[in-house]
C-alpha cells in the first residue's frame, strides 16, 4: 500500500489558553479526498494551516508527502498548493499574469512559465478571459483562477478551503469536476466545506470537527450508514387521513411517525421486506396518500446527529 500523503498524529493546537485542536489523527492517500467539517471554530483552518506549515503544531505530528511539517517546512511547501477564499490572487492584474508570475516564482523559466500558464488558462476555461484583470471576473471565474494559482506547481496534495462558497449551482458542478479530474491524476485534496453534499459527493473519508476534536470518520456511506436507515416518507391529504394511516399502519405492525407540521407518516425500513408491507398495509388506507417517497440518510443527518451530541461552541 502506498504510503499516506498525509499522516497526522495526536496533533494538538493551542492558543494560549484556546485549545484550537486536541488530539487528532488522520490520515490521506494518494489521491484521495479528504472532507474536514466542522462548525465556525471547530479547528478546520488551523489543521490546514499546520498541514501547510503555516502555523506550528503545539503537540503531536504531522507528515505531508512524508516530510515532518515542523522539520521540513521547505520540502513541504515545494510539493502542496493551497487556494481558500483568501487567496492570494493579484486582481489589478490578468489572470494569465497571476499564473505566470507564481510560476515563475516557484522557479519555472519564462518559457516553462508560459507554458504552464496556457496549459492552466485552458484546462480552467479562462482563455477568453486571460488578459483582463483578475478583479473583474465573476465569482466562479475567480474560484477557477485560485484552483489554477493553486496548481501552477504540480502538488501532490492541494488543499482547498470552502473551494465553492457563494457560487451558483453550475459553477459549483463544475468545480467540482475539475477536482474529480485532479484526483484521477493522483493528486490528494484535502477539502474544507459547509456544503455536506459536496463532501458526500467528493469525499472518500470526511472527518468531523468540534471544539478542536474528532467527533466523527469515516466514509460518507459508513457515516451514514452508522445513523439510521431509510426511511418512507408517506404524504396523505390531511391530518384526519394521517390517524387514520397511523391505525392502519399501527394494525400492521409498523410503527409510524406523524410529521409534527405536514401531514405526512415516516416508516423506517430497517429490513428489504419493510417498504412492501408499508405499502400493502396503507392500501387499505384508501385513496388519501397523495405520495411516497424513500429517503436515504444523507451527510446533514450524520452532522445533525452529531451536534446534537456536541453542544455547538
Ligand atoms: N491566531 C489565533 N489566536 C487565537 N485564537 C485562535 C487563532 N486562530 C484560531 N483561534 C481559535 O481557535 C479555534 C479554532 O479556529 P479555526 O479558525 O481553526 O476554526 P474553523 O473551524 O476554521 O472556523 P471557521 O469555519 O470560522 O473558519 C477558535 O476558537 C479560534 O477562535
Amino acid at each position: 500500500m502506498p504510503r499516506p500523503r498525509i499522516e497526522v498524529t495526536r496533533l494538538g493546537k493551542s492558543y494560549g489558553p484556546v485549545a484550537a485542536l486536541t488530539d487528532v489523527s488522520l490520515t490521506a492517500a494518494p489521491g484521495a479526498v479528504l472532507g474536514v467539517l466542522g462548525h465556525n471554530g471547530a479547528g478546520k483552518t488551523t489543521l490546514i494551516d499546520i498541514l501547510a506549515t503555516r502555523a506550528l503544531p503545539s503537540t503531536g505530528t504531522a507528515r505531508v508527502c512524508g516530510f515532518d511539517v515542523t522539520r521540513s517546512g521547505h520540502q513541504v511547501r515545494g510539493r502542496i498548493g493551497l487556494t481558500s477564499q483568501y487567496a492570494s490572487v493579484d486582481e489589478a492584474v490578468s489572470g494569465r499574469a497571476n499564473l505566470l508570475l507564481l510560476a515563475r516564482l516557484l522557479g519555472a523559466s519564462r518559457r516553462q512559465a508560459t507554458a504552464r500558464a496556457e496549459e492552466l488558462l485552458d484546462a480552467f476555461g479562462l482563455t477568453e478571459a486571460a488578459d483582463r484583470a483578475a478583479g473583474t471576473y465573476s465569482g466562479g471565474m475567480r474560484r477557477r483562477l485560485d484552483l489554477a494559482c493553486g496548481l501552477v506547481g504540480r502538488p501532490e496534495v492541494l488543499f482547498l478551503d470552502e473551494p465553492t462558497t457563494g457560487l451558483d449551482p453550475v459553477s459549483r458542478a463544475g468545480l467540482w469536476a475539475l477536482v474529480a479530474g485532479l484526483v484521477s491524476h493522483g493528486t490528494t485534496v484535502v477539502l474544507t466545506t459547509q456544503y455536506l453534499e459536496e463532501a458526500d459527493r467528493l469525499a472518500d473519508e470526511v472527518v468531523v470537527l468540534a471544539g478542536g476534536h474528532v467527533v466523527a470518520a469515516g466514509a460518507p456511506a459508513t457515516l451514514k450508514a452508522g445513523i439510521g436507515s431509510r426511511a418512507a416518507a408517506v404524504r396523505m391529504s390531511d391530518e384526519r387521513a394521517v390517524r387514520h394511516a397511523l391505525g392502519v399502519l399501527a394494525y400492521a405492525g409498523i410503527r409510524a411517525t406523524p410529521d409534527p407540521v405536514e401531514p405526512v407518516l415516516r416508516v423506517a425500513l430497517a429490513r428489504p421486506g419493510d417498504i412492501t408491507a408499508v405499502v400493502r398495509a396503507l392500501d387499505a388506507a384508501g385513496p388519501d396518500i397523495l405520495d411516497l417517497t424513500v429517503t436515504e440518510p444523507t451527510l446533514d443527518d450524520v452532522y445533525l446527529a452529531l451536534h446534537h451530541e456536541s453542544p455547538r461552541p
